[in-house]
């Protein structure tokens, strides 16, 4: 997958959401958990309700490790399902790796090549040694974190280190890195009066944008400088989607609620002539 496609799919679809596959047992229809494999049975149920109105779908590591060999089966399978069923979608995963370069090769085995994902979220704490191994795979997208939605964000990230924040002197090195074009950069929603400031340094960058729905951050915020001039922006939801309902109509109610923000990002590039 390259950034034309995803261009190709966003303005055919209409949309630039993506969809957080973080699923949870405890949340999920309790009718699922007598499957043999209900993390998977809740994903493929929503990926063939949503796949229309969704350009990404972002499985969340954490929630896969945390049910040990069947957690991690169930991302295998998902990340399958998705790349023989869906070929046009655009896969992440949400892993927030980074190491030293010889673990950090390994990390990027392991999501590009055994589980084939398209991207893979990295922090980038330990440096360029750490995320080089990622941008290696010439055909995939390293997706660092920037500014993330959180409230720590502001304990490092917004810091102040001679003279300029912590993550616009992230933002620029990592443009000086090989293979930057393959660089993504994580910029949380609930940051809405940070895009501008981050626009100026990555104008060509997609933006993957965590926040809305649960975590409370405006879509028409994000865009109103979040976007450049081939949109340039993943907009995920999680929670807001995937857990609409817990009864037998769950797929469904998670697609109405994928509509509205699809109906909301079509007015959006109608405003801005992308469409
Ligand atoms: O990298 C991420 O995706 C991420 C970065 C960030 O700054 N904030 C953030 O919420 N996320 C992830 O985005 C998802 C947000 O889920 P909801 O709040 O349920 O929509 C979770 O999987 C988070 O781990």
């Amino acid at each position: 997958m390259n950034t034309t496609q995803l261009i190709q799919q966003i303005l055919k679809k209409k949309s630039f959401l993506c969809i957080g596959l973080d699923t949870d047992l405890d949340k999920i229809p309790a009718f699922l958990l007598a499957k043999e494999d209900p993390i998977f049975e809740f994903n493929k149920a929503i990926i063939d309700a949503t796949h229309h109105l969704a350009v990404a779908y972002k499985p969340n590591t954490a929630f896969y490790e945390a049910y040990g060999l069947k957690g991690w089966q169930a991302l295998e399978k998902t990340i399958n399902y998705l790349n023989t069923n869906y070929p046009e979608i655009f896969t992440i995963a949400d892993a927030k790796r980074g190491d030293i370069g010889n673990t950090s090769s390994r990390y990027a085995k392991a999501f590009f090549e055994d589980l084939a994902f398209d991207s893979v979220t990295v922090a980038p704490y330990m440096g360029k040694d750490s995320v080089e191994p990622f941008l290696a795979f010439q055909d995939k997208f390293t997706i660092m974190l920037a500014l993330t939605s959180n409230q720590g964000a502001f304990d490092f990230q917004t810091q102040l280190i001679k003279n300029e924040e912590l993550y616009k002197q992230v933002l620029k090195t990592s443009l000086t890195w090989e293979n930057s074009a393959q660089l993504m950069y994580v910029v949380g929603a609930t940051k809405a009066a940070y895009f501008k400031e981050v626009r100026s340094i990555v104008p060509d960058s997609f933006l993957l944008v965590p926040g809305v729905g649960a975590q409370g951050g405006s879509l028409a915020e994000v865009c109103k400088y979040g976007m450049n001039t081939k949109v340039g922006l993943l907009v995920n939801s999680a929670r807001g989607i995937i857990y609409a309902a817990t009864d037998t109509n769950f797929a469904f109610a998670a697609a109405d609620k994928a509509r509205e923000l699809q109906l909301e990002m079509q007015k959006i590039l109608t405003e801005h002539k992308f469409i």
